[in-house]
């Protein structure tokens, strides 16, 4: 049965995005089956993985609202294994909409349930906020990876992830576990970027990968390509990292 892993973090551009393309290409570059789930309305996941948002029909929005099936709702990407369920600027409303459903935050799992078996892996990337996309990610999931940037705040915010994360557990999804935090964007020219890495690791109890994803221009150029970092530049430190980190999802967070 598919494990099903939400990446999310409420605060913006950590890596959120970055992470769910090519931990996914990478988990698919390994032979698994891998299902994305785009529940950010900005729909960077879809274009980062070579979809184009105006040439799908069904989308994530279709599916929780529009009450389309499933197996209409997901398309298969250029890359071999990896499918996407594709984001929609409506969304941004879905919210609102999701308000006067019974269960509103069990839509996505609901569907998603139907499917799991279908896949190795489902990510989802989720929106910076802890909305009500975000919830039913969370309700959908079986774990949640937190990319965490390495910078001065990179702790702000945290508790309060964390915070909802345990709500979630006990209300809603009594099986979400925290899959694990990952360093982005790492440095090592600065000595910041060290500092954060450290810092993080006195503070946090939660499972730390040891795979550090670095800050690498190939992975900022991939997106406006349509390819994932394995594709674009399958030699480049950032695939050797993303590649890492699948590694060690594989192996459930052991090393590999
Ligand atoms: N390791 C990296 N090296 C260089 N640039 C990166 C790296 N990771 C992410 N970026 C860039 O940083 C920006 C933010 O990354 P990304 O979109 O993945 O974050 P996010 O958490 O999904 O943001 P949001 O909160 O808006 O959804 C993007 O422009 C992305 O290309
Ligand atoms: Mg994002």
């Amino acid at each position: 049965m598919g494990r099903i892993i939400a990446i999310a973090n409420q605060k913006g551009g950590v890596g959120k995005t970055t992470t769910s393309i090519n931990l996914s290409a990478c988990l698919a570059e390994f032979g698994k089956k891998v299902l994305t789930i785009d529940v950010d309305p900005q729909g960077n996941t879809t274009s980062g993985l070579g979809v184009d948002k105006k040439s799908v029909e069904n989308t994530v929005y279709q599916l929780i609202i529009g009450n389309k099936n499933i197996d209409d709702c997901m398309t298969k990407t250029e890359y071999d294994n990896l499918f996407v369920l594709a984001s929609d600027e409506n969304l941004a409303g879905a919210e609102i909409e999701l308000l006067d459903i019974e269960k509103k935050e069990y839509v996505l799992k609901k569907e998603i349930d139907k499917v799991r078996e279908d896949f190795d892996y489902i990510i989802i990337d989720c929106p910076p906020s802890l909305n009500l996309l975000t919830i039913n990610a969370l309700t959908t999931a079986d774990t949640v990876l937190v990319p965490i940037q390495c910078e001065f705040y990179a702790l702000e915010g945290l508790a309060q992830l964390m915070h909802t994360i345990g709500l979630v557990k006990k209300r809603l999804n009594s099986k979400l576990e925290i899959e694990g935090v990952v360093f982005t964007m790492y440095d090592a020219r600065t000595n910041l970027s060290l500092q954060v890495v450290e810092d993080v690791k006195k503070n946090l109890k939660q499972n730390i990968y040891k795979t550090i994803i670095p800050r690498n221009v190939r992975l900022a150029e991939a997106p406006s390509h349509g390819m994932p970092i394995n594709i674009y530049d399958t030699k480049s430190t950032g695939a050797e990292s993303y590649r890492g980190l699948a590694r060690e999802v594989i192996n459930q967070g052991r090393e590999s």
